[in-house]
Parts: structure tokens; C-alpha cells; sequence
């Protein structure tokens, strides 16, 4: 792993929720640009939680989390969403499209806060509408779907793709994705994951997949474990 270039790293890193109840310790995690990082744990082990972590929209207890060598912590709320609008890309759960927008509209809306991303998606409408078609055909969206369907008609592997799509366009340097895949079945997962890891390749972008099923592991760079018990504060 390279050490010039880290794309994350986290610092003796430590998160309680309010109520006391659970608390996640993690071990100091690295990645290197580029990275692709496979999580798993079981259910309530904290994966979603160490995304938020990640991804800077929670604050953790204690310890630090640094993303391109630049700590959440030293950010004010504006330049957090900034940065993350610059270089993070996410895969929510359920995916949180727009269900009456087009799917390249929704995939437009992945570099819509970030002139950054949208210079690298091309910086034209029409060359980021032509980025957006290229992402959808290579996640395996027909032609056919693009433009005309609303998205909330689409199937839910037909989502999927777009809302990856969405995550990556412009080319963010880390990809964040929560159990995008947990709808479909075994082969569909697997196809879908082989082509959004070839296109997160093109891009140069490093990711953090989470999920219960260990039988993905095999498709990432590394493997990193959350244990299921609640630790003690
Ligand atoms: N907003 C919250 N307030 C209080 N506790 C929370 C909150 N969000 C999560 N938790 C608790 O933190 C623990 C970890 O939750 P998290 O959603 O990160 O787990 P997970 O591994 O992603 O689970 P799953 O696989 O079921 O999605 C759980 O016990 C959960 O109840």
C-alpha cells in the first residue's frame, strides 16, 4: 500500500450514541488511493455508523478521521460539505434517488455541488449528460432507459445502477456504499459489483463497501471486520 497518497485514515477512532447503548471502536484503518475496502460485520456492529464516520456526517466521540490527509475535524460545517461534495461519493441503502427525475437527471445530480467534479465529468451540460449515458451503459443500464423513464419506475437493480452512477461521476476519490446490493440475487450482485469496481478502476477511486455477506469479500482489495458486540465506554 502506498503511503505517499492515503486516501483515509483513521485515528484511535471511537463513537457512543446518546443513549449509551452502543459504542464502535475501531481499529486505526488505512486505504490507500485507489483502495477498494470490503466491511462487514453483522447486523448493528456499526457499519453504517463507521460510513457516517467516513463520510463526515457524524462527528465521532473520540479520535479522528482523515480523508486525503484532511481531518473532518478541522472543518467548518461549510467546508465539510465542500469536501465532501469534491471528492466522496455515496451509495445510500436505498439509494435515495429522485423517483420523478430522469435517470441521467439523477445521475447529474452527483457532481451538482462540486465545480470540481463537474470539470472532471467534463464541464459542459452536454459532455456531462454524455459522462452520465457512458456511466449508465457501463453499469448495465440499457440505452433504452435513460432518458425517457422516470426513475421511480425502474427496477431495483436498475436503480442501483443509477444511483452508483451517481456516486461516481466526476470522479470523487472515495466511494462510500452501504449494502447497495442486499435486493438482488447472488449472480446480479456479482455483475453489478465487477462493474462498478471496473469503472471505480477508470476513475482511480477507492472504496468502502458494506456488507453482512461475506461471499462478496473475494470481489475487493481487503477485508476489515466489525465485531457485533457493543463495547464497553
Ligand atoms: N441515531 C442513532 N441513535 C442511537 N443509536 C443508534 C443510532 N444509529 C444507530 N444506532 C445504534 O448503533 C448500533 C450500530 O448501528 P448501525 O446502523 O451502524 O449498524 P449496522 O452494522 O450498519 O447494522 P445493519 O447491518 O442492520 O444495517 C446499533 O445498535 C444501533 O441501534
Amino acid at each position: 500500500m502506498s503511503t505517499a497518497q492515503p486516501l483515509l485514515r483513521t485515528r484511535a477512532l471511537r463513537h457512543f450514541w446518546p443513549d449509551g447503548g452502543h459504542a464502535l471502536a475501531l481499529e486505526d484503518l488505512a486505504a490507500a488511493r485507489g483502495e477498494s475496502l470490503f466491511l462487514h460485520g453483522p447486523s448493528g456492529s456499526g457499519k453504517s455508523t463507521l460510513l457516517g464516520l467516513l463520510a463526515g456526517v457524524l462527528a465521532p466521540s473520540s479520535g479522528d478521521v482523515l480523508i486525503l490527509d484532511t481531518s473532518f475535524s478541522s472543518m467548518s460545517a461549510a467546508a465539510r460539505d465542500r469536501f465532501r461534495a469534491n471528492h466522496l461519493g455515496y451509495i445510500f441503502q436505498q439509494f435515495n434517488l429522485l423517483p420523478f427525475l430522469t435517470p441521467i437527471e439523477n445521475v447529474l445530480l452527483g457532481c451538482a455541488w462540486s465545480a470540481e467534479r463537474r470539470k472532471r465529468a467534463g464541464g459542459t451540460h452536454v459532455r456531462m449528460a454524455a459522462e452520465a449515458q457512458r456511466l449508465l451503459s457501463s453499469l448495465g443500464l440499457g440505452a433504452h432507459v435513460w432518458s425517457r423513464t422516470k426513475t421511480g419506475e425502474l427496477s431495483v437493480g436498475q436503480q442501483q445502477r443509477v444511483a452508483a452512477a451517481r456516486a461516481l461521476i466526476g470522479g470523487p476519490a472515495l466511494l462510500l456504499a452501504d449494502e447497495p446490493t442486499s435486493a438482488l440475487d447472488a449472480s446480479s450482485r456479482d455483475a453489478f459489483l465487477k462493474l462498478l469496481l471496473e469503472e471505480c478502476a477508470i476513475y482511480g477511486t477507492g472504496v468502502v463497501f458494506v456488507s453482512h455477506d461475506l461471499a462478496l469479500a473475494r470481489h475487493f482489495d481487503r477485508t476489515v471486520a466489525l465485531a457485533s458486540a457493543p463495547v464497553e465506554s
